[in-house]
C-alpha cells in the first residue's frame, strides 16, 4: 500500500486517557528491549519519554558518535527510528497501543553527533483506528526544529499482533508468562 500523509477533516472527538501518564511524567515502557526506548536494549536509542501538555509527548536523546551517518553528523535512518518512537507514544496518551504504518521525514540542518536532540511529538487527529501525529527535532526551542516528521499510528489488540512472533522476542519467556495471564 502507497500513502501519503493527509490529514482527514471528519475526526473523531479525542480525550486523554485516564490511565495515561499525566504532564511531566514519565512514560512507560512499551517493551524494555524496544531499540527506540528500552532500558535492556544492549545497543538502543535510550530515548526517555515524558507525557506533556494535551496530546504532546518529549523525549531527549543523546546524539551517540556510534550513531553517525555523513562524517560528524548523525545518519538519516537513526533519527527517523526516534521520530518512530517517539511519535508512537502520543497513541498511549488516548488509548490502546498502535504500530505505525505511514513515517516521513524532512530533514532541515545536520545535526551533530555528541550532541542532545531534544523532541516533541503532538497528536494531529484520530479518525477510527488511525493516529496522525507529527513530531518536531530541536535543540530547545521547538519554533526552531532541525527535523520535522509526520507518522501515521493505527491502534492494535496488542496480544493478537504479537502473538505470533513473542517466541522471537528477547524477552519471550516474560511475554509468555504476560500472555498466560488470565
Ligand atoms: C503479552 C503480549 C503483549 C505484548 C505487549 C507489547 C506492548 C507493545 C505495544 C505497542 C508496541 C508499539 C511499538 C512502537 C514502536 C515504534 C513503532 C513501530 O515501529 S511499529 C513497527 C512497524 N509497523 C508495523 O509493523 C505495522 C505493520 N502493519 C500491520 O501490521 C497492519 O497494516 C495493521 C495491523 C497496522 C493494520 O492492518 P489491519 O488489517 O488490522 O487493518 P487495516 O484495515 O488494513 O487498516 C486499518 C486502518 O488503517 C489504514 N491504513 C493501513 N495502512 C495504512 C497506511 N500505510 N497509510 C495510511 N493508512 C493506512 C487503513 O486504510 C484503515 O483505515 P480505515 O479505518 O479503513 O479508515
Amino acid at each position: 500500500m502507497k500513502s501519503s500523509f493527509v490529514v482527514p477533516t471528519d475526526l473523531d472527538p479525542v480525550q486523554r486517557h485516564p490511565k495515561a501518564a499525566k504532564a511531566g511524567e514519565r512514560m512507560r515502557m512499551h517493551n524494555p528491549m524496544c531499540f527506540g526506548c528500552g532500558e535492556e536494549s544492549p545497543n538502543g536509542l535510550r530515548l526517555e519519554m515524558f507525557a506533556g501538555e494535551e496530546f504532546t509527548v518529549d523525549a531527549a536523546m543523546r546524539v551517540q558518535t556510534q550513531f553517525e551517518g555523513g562524517p560528524g553528523v548523525i545518519h538519516g535512518g537513526v533519527l527517523s527510528t526516534a521520530f518512530d518512537d517517539v511519535m508512537g507514544m502520543v497513541p498511549l496518551l488516548v488509548g490502546p497501543s498502535a504500530v505505525t504504518v505511514h513515517l516521513e521525514v524532512d530533514y532541515i540542518k545536520p545535526i551533530p553527533v555528541e550532541t542532545t536532540l531534544q523532541f516533541r511529538a503532538s497528536l494531529l487527529g484520530r479518525q477510527r483506528r488511525k493516529i496522525y501525529t507529527e513530531g518536531i527535532a530541536h535543540y530547545g526551542d521547538p519554533t526552531q526544529p532541525v527535523a520535522v516528521a509526520h507518522g501515521i499510528f493505527v491502534t492494535i489488540n496488542a496480544r493478537e499482533h504479537f502473538a505470533d512472533h513473542l517466541e522471537n522476542s528477547q524477552l519471550s519467556d516474560e511475554y509468555k508468562r504476560r500472555l498466560s495471564r488470565p
